[in-house]
């Protein structure tokens, strides 16, 4: 199936100038399996972007936090996707649940932007998940399924997104989604509504508390293809959950 282990560092809105240039050191000194192992993508705010760019060891990539809806042009504040291809950022985070709940980004919205960005040739890593609300009520299938189809019915390809599945309730709470069954039924929804092809090489990451204590019981789990790290990802232990990329590999 040849599902490369992906792990994101989502730095969200955190860091100055020198925290940013102490990651990078951490980042470019640290041992890490090779590419064939494990794919990872560092995620600074976009003012951050270009630094980061220069001064990041080559075998790690980078992804922007968001990017508008559409071409570029009268859009205060917005960066379009084809400034990051611009700058050479190949990948980009949509979708977030902080954006979609403080920033109220609709499925519509965040669908239109995966297009939009896969269009100019970014890669996209788009996440997923259910509020705790959503979760008690027992919707959480059908809130992901809703999320995921606004995508695939705008997503002319599979081939360069990664799902990401953060139940909101798991991120920076401590609490994890163990075991994952969402991640195999959203396998099962990619197989049932996309195709046997895109649910068997598309990759589904886990975000929510993940950390340097849990990543390898979590890696090891069927259908988790990888991890999208919030607080963790500015810190030390962030090469731990890289390293975890290798549980999969004696599996
Ligand atoms: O939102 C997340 C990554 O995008 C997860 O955040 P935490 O790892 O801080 O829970």
């Amino acid at each position: 199936m040849g599902r490369k282990f992906l792990v994101g560092g989502n730095w969200k809105c955190n860091g100055t100038i020198e925290e940013v240039k102490k990651i990078l050191t951490t980042l470019n000194e640290a041992e890490a399996p090779s590419e064939d192992v494990v794919e990872v993508v560092v995620s600074p705010p976009f003012v951050f972007l270009s630094m980061v760019k220069s001064l990041l060891r080559n075998d790690f990539s980078i992804a922007a936090q968001n990017c508008w809806a559409r071409k570029g042009g009268a859009f205060t504040g917005e960066v379009s996707a084809e400034m990051l291809v611009n700058l050479g950022i190949p990948w980009v985070i949509l979708g977030h649940s902080e954006r979609r709940l403080l920033l109220n980004e609709s499925n519509e919205f965040v669908g239109d932007k995966t297009a939009y960005a896969l269009s100019q040739g970014l890669k996209v890593i788009a996440c997923v998940g259910e509020t705790l609300e959503q979760r008690e009520s027992g919707s959480t299938l059908a809130v992901v399924a809703a999320q995921t189809k606004a995508i695939a019915e705008r997503a002319s390809f599979w081939s360069n997104i990664a799902l990401a599945y953060e139940p909101v309730w798991a991120i920076g709470t401590g609490k994890v989604a163990t075991p994952l069954q969402v991640h195999s039924e959203l396998r099962k929804w990619l197989h049932d509504n996309i195709g046997d092809e895109v649910a068997a090489s598309t990759r589904i990451i886990y975000g929510g508390s993940v950390n340097g204590a849990n990543c390898k019981e979590l890696a090891a789990q069927p259908d988790v293809d990888g991890f999208l790290v919030g607080g963790a990802s500015l810190k030390p232990e962030f090469i731990d959950i890289i390293k975890s990329a290798t549980v999969k590999e004696s599996a």
